[in-house]
């Protein structure tokens, strides 16, 4: 079975091709999601990142202080890198059990935003970019999220121009509305499926 990575930087619209995908039958694996998923399940990491982070980066009833997170790691690349490296392992893990679950499917897609900068995407068959212009998509997870310009761009400015990352994909989906993003995704399902 065919590992498919799918990735895009912030407001590319990556999970909204997903859900294409996925009306397809292939089984989608949300990194995002399942980084959120340990960090309120895992007992050790939980620990890990109260004793690095402290006490405040989970309220009191045991759920994720997203905001005080972000205000951390999306200031200093040094905290993000901390972050990356006590939430990724147990994140692969928790790829590598949920994929045993998926074997009849023709291949299955990983979704992460940071497939390239973290180097899951050594692990893939394959990879998948989606891209779109940067007014773009910065546009759309101030809407998305609520949050400021500075908020969004200091996000974005963490993770790896798209124009590196078009360098290292092996199939550009464009999300910039100049094409339908459904054709695009039939033509790599096809071919994914060798139809
Ligand atoms: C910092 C956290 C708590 C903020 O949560 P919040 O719900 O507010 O934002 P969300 O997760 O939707 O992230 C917003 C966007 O920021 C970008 N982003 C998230 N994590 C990272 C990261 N480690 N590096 C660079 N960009 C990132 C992505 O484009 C993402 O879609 C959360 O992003 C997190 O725990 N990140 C670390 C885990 C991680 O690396 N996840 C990404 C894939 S495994
Ligand atoms: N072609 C499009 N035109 C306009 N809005 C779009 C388009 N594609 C996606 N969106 C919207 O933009 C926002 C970002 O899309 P989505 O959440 O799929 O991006 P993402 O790449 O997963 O982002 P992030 O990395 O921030 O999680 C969503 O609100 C989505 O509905």
């Amino acid at each position: 079975m065919l590992k498919i990575g799918i990735t895009g930087n912030i407001g590319s619209g990556k999970t909204t091709v997903c859900r294409v995908f996925e009306l397809l039958g292939i089984p989608v694996f949300y990194s995002d999601d399942a980084a959120k998923q340990v960090m309120t399940t895992d007992t050790q990491l939980i620990k890990n990142l109260k004793q690095h982070f402290g006490n405040e980066a989970y309220f009191d009833n045991g759920t994720l202080n997203k905001k005080f997170i972000s205000s951390i790691v999306f200031n200093n690349a040094a905290e993000l890198n901390k972050l990356n490296s006590l939430v990724h392992p147990a994140v692969f893990r928790a790829f590598d059990a949920w994929i045993i679950n998926h074997t009849a499917a023709p291949y299955v897609l990983k979704e992460a935003a940071i497939l390239f900068e973290s180097g899951s995407y050594k692990d893939c068959d394959h990879t998948i970019l989606v891209t779109a212009p940067t007014p773009a998509r910065l546009q759309r997870v101030i809407e998305r999220d609520n949050i400021t310009i500075e908020q969004a761009e200091a996000r974005n400015s963490k993770q790896m121009p798209q124009e590196e990352k078009v360098k290292l994909a092996d199939y550009i989906i464009n999300n910039d509305n100049s094409a339908l993003v459904i054709p695009q995704v039939l033509h790599l399902h096809k071919l994914f499926t060798r139809q």
